[in-house]
């Protein structure tokens, strides 16, 4: 039975600042007066992001998981995105890829990496840089679910993140269960309505370069993520931008160990439009070291049609998105699986 959620609870918010001194910064930046041409075009605001505690939301005290359930809907339905702490990935999990990740970009030669350049759209492994493209990141996008790949001769890296990759899905199960209940659903809602259990997920590791390496100040351009969710980790802060549901730039500065957590578009599509994907960007202007970051786009199973579910459409909430499966909605852009690129657009209907 779908568990009833009081209202009327407090978002709790980590320091707004990074503990430690951040390596990107808006420090420089003055405020734009009208025609002042050095503005920075970058700006963002430190406001706050909510933090979830993963632990409450499954807490024997019914207070205090009701409690904590509560703040889940608010972060769901008034920012969209949240860190998330007090998760069950251990710290040497944690640690361990983000230094898989590190080494990978650093130790394995271009001519090894070019093997996985684009060969085909049914690749299953996606090595790329992107400075061409005014962007500056390398990337490898692996799929992680429902079956795992990854280049075979990084053996030990491959172990570490196949395990990160098992606990990261424990949590999206986790969240899938308090956010169907935060809608007002017994908790298998979203697994089912995703069919989670064979749903396509995506690893993206991002390498961003220092900005003496860097072409520009864009490290990835502004868009949105398919999926139910998208979890994203990294070394250091530098540069994550968020467009906030009040229509500013917010920047992300993730708490030690934490998780930044994003709702996906297919979330926005699910519940026509209650919970909203935002918008994002990479800035890599002022860094002055490199930055690792790997996002998993967590999403239904690619044979899985999604459409506004009945709950959410009525008189006052006319339908807003037309229906696809996941497949056709990662292809309506002209793209592979593997590049899982938003195609909200493309099904919106109003
Ligand atoms: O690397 C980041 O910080 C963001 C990456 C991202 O938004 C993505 O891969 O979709
Ligand atoms: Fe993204």
């Amino acid at each position: 039975m779908a568990e009833t959620i009081p209202f009327a609870s407090q978002l709790h918010f980590s320091e707004p600042k990074p503990k430690v001194a951040p390596v990107y910064s808006n420090a420089s930046s003055q405020f734009s007066v009208e025609g002042n041409h050095h503005a920075d075009p970058y700006l963002a605001s430190d406001d706050e992001i909510p933090s979830i505690d993963y632990s409450l939301l499954f807490c024997e005290d019914t207070d205090q998981r009701l409690h904590a359930l509560e703040c889940l809907r608010q972060a769901c339905q008034e920012y969209g995105f949240f860190y998330l702490v007090n998760h069950t990935i251990p710290d040497k999990v944690f640690d361990g890829v983000l230094k898989g990740v590190s080494d990978f970009f650093d130790q394995t030669t271009l001519e090894e990496k070019m093997i996985y350049r684009k060969k085909c759209s049914s690749d299953k492994i996606r090595w790329d840089l992107n400075s061409s493209a005014g962007e500056n990141r390398e990337y490898l996008k692996v799929v992680a679910h429902p079956q795992y790949y990854f280049p075979p001769d990084s053996p030990g890296f491959s172990k570490i993140l196949e395990e990160y990759g098992k606990e990261m899905r424990k949590i999206v199960i986790g969240l899938a269960r308090a956010v169907s209940k935060t809608l007002g659903f017994e908790e298998h809602f979203i697994e089912k309505a995703f069919n989670l259990k064979s749903g396509f997920d995506v690893m993206a590791m991002n390498l961003y370069p220092p900005n003496a390496k860097s072409k520009g100040a864009i490290g990835l351009s502004e868009h949105t993520d398919p999926s139910f969710l998208i979890t994203l980790v990294q070394d250091i802060d530098g540069g994550f931008q968020i467009l906030s549901h009040k229509g500013n730039w917010i920047n992300v500065y993730i708490p030690h160990h934490a998780i930044l957590i994003q709702l996906g578009d297919h979330l926005e599509i699910l519940t026509n439009g209650k919970y909203k994907s935002h918008i994002h960007k990479v800035i890599v202007g002022n860094n002055k070291v490199q930055r690792i970051s790997i996002v998993g786009i967590h999403g239904p199973s690619l044979d899985k049609f999604i459409r506004p579910s009945n709950e959410f459409v009525d008189e006052e909430h006319p339908q807003k998105y037309c229906g696809m499966t996941y497949k056709e909605s990662l292809k309506a852009n002209g793209d592979d699986e593997v590049d899982v690129q938003s195609s909200l657009e493309q099904v919106r209907l109003v």
